[in-house]
């Protein structure tokens, strides 16, 4: 699907574009023909599809997000791009040999024989179980996120998506938290090869560790995490005093929240500490981790968030014009996750989408209602206002210990 061309899409604009001020004809003509439309890379195929359909816990939620996204059409602005498997070597920039064998050796088995002592020793066991063809399904969802990358460096798009992405708690030498690599790290590591300062921002409702301990002690990457803390929730890490070590610290970013957080709270803490991590760090590529396991209606119960935080915090980010990779993660309320993740694609294109879920495939999964928006919930918010105030204090006390670009040249 080639890009559109300009003229066919002269009367919706990107949002982030700056409002066109009065001009004569001519001018808004060429104004249009120059204004930049971004170019979006969107990495899908069947087989990718497929693969991430099988992934225990989120089955079949890959068929509801490109769905979802092709329901409204919005496959027509996006360059979809068919992702090639990522090789042995390339994984092995990061991961170790001794684990990738080790997937590559239970990739054939079939379920029963896997949960051996080896097993265990690579992050693999009764809760984090790896289904057949796991090196496989690794190689593929990992080579779609470097592939993504590549499109930035190679100057080839303005964002590149991949919605199979985003497995936060990879490890080098094991699985973790149900992601069985870190595909993240991989695509971080090659936009490294071109771009010398790399923003990472996580926006899942869990503590994206295995990306912040690859980097926790390099000040080229920069590491923001929003996420829930509580005692016994999964990682456990994650705190605000936790800012990264050595050359790195102050270069890793907690905001750790309670549970009940709503839309306007979040986005406007996670907004303004972005603005000022622009303002310090001056990154060169960001890259977004959208997991949505925050939502209202997610299993995890944890957040009273809808798609829209995630949306103010991508357009802040959109707005920067810098090169931006936007990568999927958790999210267990399938449609809410292709509501997601549709509506991210959306402003992504500088589309906007019609508040009834097209008729397709899927459609009976969107019910009762049928409607894209989410409604929050009548949770209890147990971020008191003194909580956030003192959280935002705190986060910015860190920020300003980093040096400015500029100083740590
Ligand atoms: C098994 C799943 C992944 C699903 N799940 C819920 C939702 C649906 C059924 C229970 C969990 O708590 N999980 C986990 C179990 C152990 C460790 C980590 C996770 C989740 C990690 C994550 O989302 N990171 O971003
Ligand atoms: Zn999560």
């Amino acid at each position: 699907v080639n890009d559109i061309t300009v003229k066919e899409n002269l009367p919706c604009v990107n949002e982030n574009v700056d409002d066109v001020t009065e001009k004569s004809d001519y001018d808004i003509k060429t104004e249009n023909t120059r204004q930049r439309i971004r170019r979006v890379v969107y990495m899908h195929s069947r087989e990718i599809v497929e693969a991430a359909n099988k992934m225990i816990k989120v089955e079949n939620r890959a068929s509801l997000v490109s769905g979802l996204i092709e329901s409204y059409g919005l496959h027509k602005y996006l360059r979809v791009t068919e992702p090639r498997p990522a090789t042995f070597d390339e994984l092995s920039i990061f991961h170790s040999g001794e684990f990738l064998e080790f997937l590559k050796s239970i990739n054939d088995q079939d379920d029963e024989e896997k949960y051996t002592e080896e097993a265990q020793l690579y992050g693999l066991s009764y809760d984090c179980p790896a289904h057949t063809g796991v090196y496989d399904y690794v190689r593929l969802i990992t080579g779609a996120t470097v592939q993504a990358a590549e499109h930035l460096i190679d100057n080839m798009a303005d964002a590149a998506i991949n919605w199979f992405g985003g497995w936060h708690h990879g490890k080098k030498d094991s699985a973790a938290g149900f992601c069985y690599s870190n595909d993240i790290v991989l695509g971080i590591l090659k936009l490294r090869e071109r771009f010398s300062r790399v923003l990472y921002v996580d926006l899942d409702l869990h503590h994206g560790d295995g990306v912040e301990d690859a980097f926790c002690s390099t000040n080229k990457v920069l590491t923001l995490s929003v996420h829930k803390q509580a005692v016994g929730f999964y990682p456990g890490t994650g705190k605000v005093t936790d800012v990264g070590c050595g050359k790195g610290k102050y270069y890793a970013v907690n905001i750790p929240l309670k549970d009940g957080i709503q839309d306007t709270e979040f986005s406007t803490l996670v907004c303004r500490i972005l603005v000022k991590i622009k303002e310090k760090f001056d990154p060169d590529v960001v890259v977004c981790q959208c997991g949505a396991d925050g939502i209202i209606g997610d299993p995890m119960e944890s957040f009273n968030l809808t798609q829209l935080s995630l949306g103010r915090c991508i357009s802040t980010l959109l707005s920067w014009k810098l090169p931006i990779l936007l990568l999927g993660g958790g999210g267990y309320n399938h449609a809410n996750t292709a509501r997601c993740w549709t509506y991210l694609t959306s402003i992504a294109v500088g589309r906007k989408l019609q508040n009834d879920i097209p008729e397709h495939k899927y459609l009976l999964e969107y019910g009762p209602d049928y409607e894209l928006q989410i409604t929050p919930g009548n949770k209890k918010n147990d971020n008191s206002k003194d909580y956030i105030q003192n959280l935002y204090h705190d986060v910015l006390y860190n920020i300003n210990q980093m040096m400015t670009n500029t100083q740590s040249r």
